[in-house]
């Protein structure tokens, strides 16, 4: 199912501010019907806060958080109907089964029983608990617990989800079953997911977007291939390349292309500065002069530059 274009998840202007420190600051975002959206960006970053807001959990300094048209603040019961949420620690009973905790949630949600139950064995088959439904959650692993909660918030049938830090702590099997199980509830069941993470390989194949969220601010928001680009805005254009021959004229020669701000070579590479993309003249004029072009790398617009430039110096190791 694709994403529709009924707004589900809404926030204007939404901003928190603890004294002098802004958390959040003017954040808007609009995520619709079964679009699967992750909120990404370094600890610390703000994500949990928004989140607080968006369930009506922290009240917002200014502008506001909206599920399917209710206010977070001043409607919190109806958004707790309508949202299915996932903390970094999902709290179970662990002298408890898994079938009983799932019944607790049904029981507090004042589902009736036998709807409840079937419910129940419908959702454990769909987690891949059916097995173990009867083991205590305190023998469970960190996935297994994960993937009750995804069952547990289930429950209720929401229309949004919303997860938060989902795959910390889960090895790489762990990740890809939850993921898998996470991409589901909006491309089968077509709810809206927002899944915020600081680990944005892990997550980002999943979403249809993605926000990077750094400090309060959202820097970037769109499809993952969109989003160097938008980081990158206004800013001039790098690149690597390898040529060969690299002999002594190969500088001087480059330098003279339109839009060259500045040409560096180290050892065998070269490194280019310019005012716009000229990755085809370059092919082009290299060619024309039997250069051969052995590398070329556009610099500082790809997931990998966007993962250092944000992710990796914020400590995001937990
Ligand atoms: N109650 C509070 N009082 C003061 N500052 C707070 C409060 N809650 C959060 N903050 C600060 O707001 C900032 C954003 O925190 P938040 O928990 O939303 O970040 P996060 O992106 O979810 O990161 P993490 O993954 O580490 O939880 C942090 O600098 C945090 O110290």
């Amino acid at each position: 199912m694709m994403p529709g274009s009924k707004a589900v998840i809404v926030t204007e202007n939404l901003t928190k501010r603890y004294g002098n420190f802004t958390a959040v600051n003017n954040l808007n975002l609009k995520i619709t019907e079964g679009e699967i959206f992750g909120l990404l960006g370094p600890n610390g970053a703000g994500k949990t806060t928004t989140i607080l807001m968006l369930l009506g959990l922290t009240e917002p300094s200014g502008g506001k958080a909206l599920i399917a048209g209710y206010d977070a603040t001043r409607d919190p019961i109806a958004v707790k109907r309508i949202v299915g949420y996932l903390p970094d620690n999902v709290g179970f009973y662990d002298d408890m089964t898994a079938r009983e905790n799932l019944q607790f949630t049904a029981d507090l949600n004042a589902i009736p029983r036998k709807e409840s139950e079937k419910r129940i064995e419908y959702l454990l088959e769909r987690v891949g608990l059916k097995n173990v439904a009867d083991n205590r959650v305190g023998t469970y692993s960190k996935g297994m617990r994960q993937r009750l909660g995804i069952a547990d918030i289930l429950i209720k049938d929401p229309k949004a989800v919303i997860l938060d830090e989902p795959t910390i702590g889960l090895d790489p099997e762990g990740i890809n079953e939850l993921l898998d199980l996470i991409a589901r509830l909006a491309k089968e069941d077509g709810r809206t997911v927002l899944i915020s993470s600081h680990l944005l390989y892990q997550v980002q194949q999943i979403c249809d977007r993605v926000g990077i969220f750094v400090d309060g601010n959202l820097v970037a928001c769109g499809p993952i291939e969109t989003l160097g680009d938008q980081i990158s805005e206004g800013q001039p254009y790098m690149f690597e390349i390898k040529v060969e021959p690299n002999d002594g004229d190969l500088v001087e020669f480059i330098e003279g292309f339109d839009g060259i701000r500045e040409v560096r070579c180290h050892r065998d590479i070269i490194t280019i500065i310019s005012e716009k993309d000229i990755r085809r003249d370059l092919l082009r004029l290299l060619n024309d002069r039997d250069y051969t072009l052995l590398h070329l790398r556009l610099c500082g617009r790809d997931l990998d530059d966007i993962y250092r430039r944000y992710f990796e110096k914020k400590g995001v190791i937990r």
